[in-house]
């Protein structure tokens, strides 16, 4: 589906890198990736780190590409889709990666039929293990959702899903690298402060976080299940999860994907 057909995102920041650099280690072409991007420093860097087209015109990529990414900031979607909307005629597809911004905000502000999916990935992108939930605006159809679906496992996993939700899936896993990203670095610093050295602390904490994921992927058990199977009667284990439940631990990630999710509802229309 994607054979010939070029990629032209606009924005070329931290989120765009990141699924250049998984769409390239997955053999995608680099002359058929364009990137739209103010910055001279960043789209210098862009070009000659991955051989990529650039330009600081959203319009000339958007015109040379049969796909436009739009990964720029939520709160800059008005001001760039009025830019583009002349450049970006009814035949193209528009995958937008901003959270919050409702496909049918974009299909207003762009030519009349034009089909739009909206995707939120994950910064894991970068070494092609992302979490992307995908839905398709009103005049999408499977063989657009079947591009969009192409791109994003080309960088990792993807699940379909309707827009409703897309708010919840930005909260969990749009923003949840950050998450884990604290709590890793929370218990390399509970190592260093229980005497280990940070190096050792980092790594035990890393290997720590990606055993116990694959754990719960490759066995398909519950995670309350395997969490069981670690805590011994009068152990240390339980004496650890005593003091997260002191601290309100699981109801406190809840509230932290609710607040996220709260916040990509409140950037609607942004
Ligand atoms: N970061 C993440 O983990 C994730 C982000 N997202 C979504 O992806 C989108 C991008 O996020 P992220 O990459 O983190 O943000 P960044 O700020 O890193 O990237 C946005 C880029 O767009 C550039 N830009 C600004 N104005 C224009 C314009 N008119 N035309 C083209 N480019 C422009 C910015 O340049 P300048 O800096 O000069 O303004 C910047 O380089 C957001 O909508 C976000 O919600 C989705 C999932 C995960
Ligand atoms: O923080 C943000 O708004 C973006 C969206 C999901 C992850 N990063």
């Amino acid at each position: 589906m994607l054979i010939n057909k070029k990629i032209g995102f606009i924005g070329g920041g931290n989120m765009a890198e990141a699924i250049i650099k998984g769409l390239l280690a997955d053999s995608f072409r680099a002359d058929a990736i364009m990137v739209a991007e103010p910055q001279e420093q960043r789209r210098k860097s862009l070009s000659s780190t991955y051989g990529i087209g650039t330009s600081d015109s959203g319009s000339a990529v958007a015109g040379q590409a049969d796909i436009v990414i739009l990964a720029i900031k939520p709160q800059m979607a008005a001001g760039v889709l009025s830019d583009l909307e002349p450049a970006i005629p009814a035949d193209k597809l528009v995958i937008s990666i901003m959270a919050g911004i409702p496909t049918t905000y974009i299909e207003e502000s762009l030519a009349s039929g034009v089909r739009v999916v909206r995707v939120m990935p994950n910064t894991a992108a970068l070494i092609q293990a992302a979490a992307s939930a995908i839905c398709p605006g009103r005049k999408a159809d499977d063989s657009d959702l079947a591009t969009a679906t192409e791109i994003f496992s080309r960088v990792g996993a993807v699940v379909t899903t309707t827009e409703k939700l897309m708010d919840a899936v930005t909260g969990l896993s749009g923003s949840g690298p950050a998450y884990v990203f604290s709590f890793i670095e929370a218990l390399s610093d509970a190592g260093v402060k229980n005497g280990l050295a940070r190096d050792v602390s980092l790594k035990l904490a890393v290997q720590t976080v990606l055993g116990a994921a694959r754990m719960v992927d490759e066995t398909g058990d519950h995670p309350a299940l395997l969490r069981e199977k670690v805590t011994s009667p009068g152990g240390t284990t339980i004496a650890g999860l005593h003091t997260l439940e002191n601290g309100r631990f699981h109801g406190l990630v809840m509230d932290a994907v609710d607040s996220a999710c709260a916040k990509s509802r409140e950037l609607a229309g942004k």
